[in-house]
């Protein structure tokens, strides 16, 4: 698992160290500038004549910046710092000058950020200095116009945090250089992990530099390792209704693909059993694709609810919202017969509209950044799609507050929401957004949570791992299904059983 403390976690943590005279900053450096000799001679084979620029912003992210560059000067690189603020670290100036490195000070000389922007994109590397963790709001000033004005070419690698990204809440309110790589010391920050900011971090290196950080991380990814430690491996005493029963409400004459794909996805992870409730065509058609599907009514330990199924039910809803609320009023505890009381339940899609009143954090919503919105608005938001993609983090809390659900938000990189955690999954490549993938996931992650029913009851948090990890489950069958062209979504329900056994051969790797 890779875990995320905010800027004030992280502060809190260097305060001792500082007031002891622990060296942090030559410790970052110094990390900062192996990774960089590393990344050189990776990219172009011999460090010695290679040209690296360094911006440095005024704080201390342009100091690291600065005495990285020194060491990189003394290794035979060629260093330019450009000074973007008219204060700078002194002391890693003075260590940089001392090595040999140029400077510019692009504060003395504003009409000069063009030129300057064209000589660095030729550089073999840029550290981008320019500010870190001190950041507030959008780069402003030099910094801006630079990063503006800088193309695409060098590669980019970001100290600490690429400069101006929200580094709590992930947004990105400005310029930001697209980073290749991100150096970040003492421990990953949750604007790193989470979308859009996490778009530009590139691959995420985390440098040990001392740092404790006590209490729970603001924002967790989890890996497959964390994934296949906890999946329910089926044991002689087994049945189906211990691995876990799947009810399904998804599906119309209309759409009745999503309900074959939730079906088929919710079979390859290994259900107990999934039983199909909706009108007889779409169940005909399930039963073809999966005949290991029942249609009877009975015990469930989750219910999905929702995928294929329009929003209102004016839409020939053939009946699937009524079954939908029997079946979340079911999830609830309410009605007994349809499960002993109460489980886990994956809404999606058309299920969302109907989750008004206030929901148990064992429901898992399954958004879209435009489901969100409509969520959002039914409970009084006035807020757009483009305010849910800008800021995922905020609006996926806003909603858990308001419902009180567990928030999985569907994107490129997936936000989840629960009771006390936040989890930024980044596993699904991107030929995956397909249509038909959102019901793929809606059964993995009804199957997993049946599996685990009884203790994601019990435990408010344990439903947003658990969607967690059918985000990693689902990228990872992506990836299998096919890498690195384009995927079809039964492919991916296909691919589940051949990764989860990937997954628990790990385990003892
Ligand atoms: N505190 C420590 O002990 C350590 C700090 N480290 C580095 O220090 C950084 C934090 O240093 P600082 O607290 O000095 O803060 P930063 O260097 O991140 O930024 C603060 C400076 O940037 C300016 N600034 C803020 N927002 C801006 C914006 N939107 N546009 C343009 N300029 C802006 C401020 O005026 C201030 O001068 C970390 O990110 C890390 O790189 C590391 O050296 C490890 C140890
Ligand atoms: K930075």
């Amino acid at each position: 698992m890779i875990s995320a403390w905010s800027v004030a976690d992280v502060r809190a943590a260097e305060e001792p160290l500082l007031a002891a005279g622990v060296p942090l900053m030559d410790r970052a450096a110094f990390a900062l500038a192996t990774q960089v000799l590393a990344d050189l001679r990776a990219r172009r084979r011999s460090v010695r004549g290679s040209r690296v620029s360094v911006l440095a912003g005024a704080g201390n992210n342009g100091g690291d910046a600065l005495f990285a560059g020194a060491v990189l000067a003394r290794r035979g690189v060629a260093v330019r710092a450009v000074l973007t603020s008219d204060r700078v670290h002194d002391g890693g100036l003075a260590a940089l000058r001392a090595a040999g490195g140029r400077v510019v000070d692009l504060a003395a000389a504003p009409e000069r950020v063009r030129d300057v922007a064209a000589e660095v994109s030729r550089d073999d590397v840029v550290l981008d200095g320019l500010v870190g963790i001190g950041a507030s709001g959008a780069l402003r000033g030099r910094a801006a116009e630079l990063v503006t004005a800088l193309g695409e070419g060098p590669w980019v690698v970001a100290v600490d945090t690429p400069s101006g990204i929200g580094v709590d809440d992930g947004t990105v309110p400005g310029p930001v250089l697209a980073a290749d790589r991100t150096v970040t010391f003492g421990a990953a920050k949750p604007g790193l992990l989470l979308p859009p900011a996490a778009h530009l971090v590139g691959d995420l290196t985390v440098v040990d530099i001392g740092l404790t950080l006590t209490g729970p991380p603001a924002v967790r990814r989890l890996e497959p390792s964390d994934v296949a430690g906890t999946w329910p491996v089926p044991g002689a005493e087994d049945h189906k209704y211990t691995r876990g029963v799947v009810g399904l409400v998804a599906g119309t004459a209309t759409f009745p693909g999503a309900a074959v794909l939730a079906a088929s996805a919710a079979v390859r992870t290994g259900a107990g059993m999934v039983r199909y409730r909706g009108p007889d065509a779409v169940a005909r058609t399930v039963l073809a694709a999966r005949p290991e599907v029942v249609t009877a009514p009975g015990r469930v330990q989750s219910w999905v609810i929702g995928p294929g199924v329009p929003p209102t039910a004016d839409d020939a809803d053939d009946g699937q919202l009524d079954r939908g609320r029997a079946g979340l009023a079911a999830a609830r505890g309410e009605l007994a017969g349809l499960s002993r009381g109460p489980v886990p339940a994956v809404v999606d899609a058309g299920g969302l509209s109907f989750v008004a009143e206030s929901c148990p954090p064992w429901f898992v919503l399954t958004p879209h950044a435009g489901e969100l919105r409509t969520v959002l608005r039914r409970h009084g938001e006035d807020v757009h799609r483009a305010d849910v993609e800008a800021a995922p983090l905020t609006w996926a809390r806003r909603a858990h507050e308001l419902t009180g659900a567990t928030i999985l938000l569907k994107g490129a990189v997936t936000v989840v929401v629960g009771d006390g955690v936040t989890y930024a999954q980044a596993d699904a490549p991107a030929w995956l957004s397909t249509a038909g993938a959102g019901d793929v996931l809606a059964g993995i992650l009804g199957t997993m949570l049946a599996g685990r029913s009884a203790e994601v009851v019990e435990d408010p948090a344990l439903a947003a791992e658990v969607a967690a990890g059918a985000a990693v489950v689902h990228g990872l069958a992506a990836e299998r299904a096919d890498p690195g062209g384009p995927v079809a979504a039964l492919d991916v329900a296909e691919a589940v059983p051949g990764t989860v056994a990937e997954l628990l051969a790990s385990r003892g790797a």
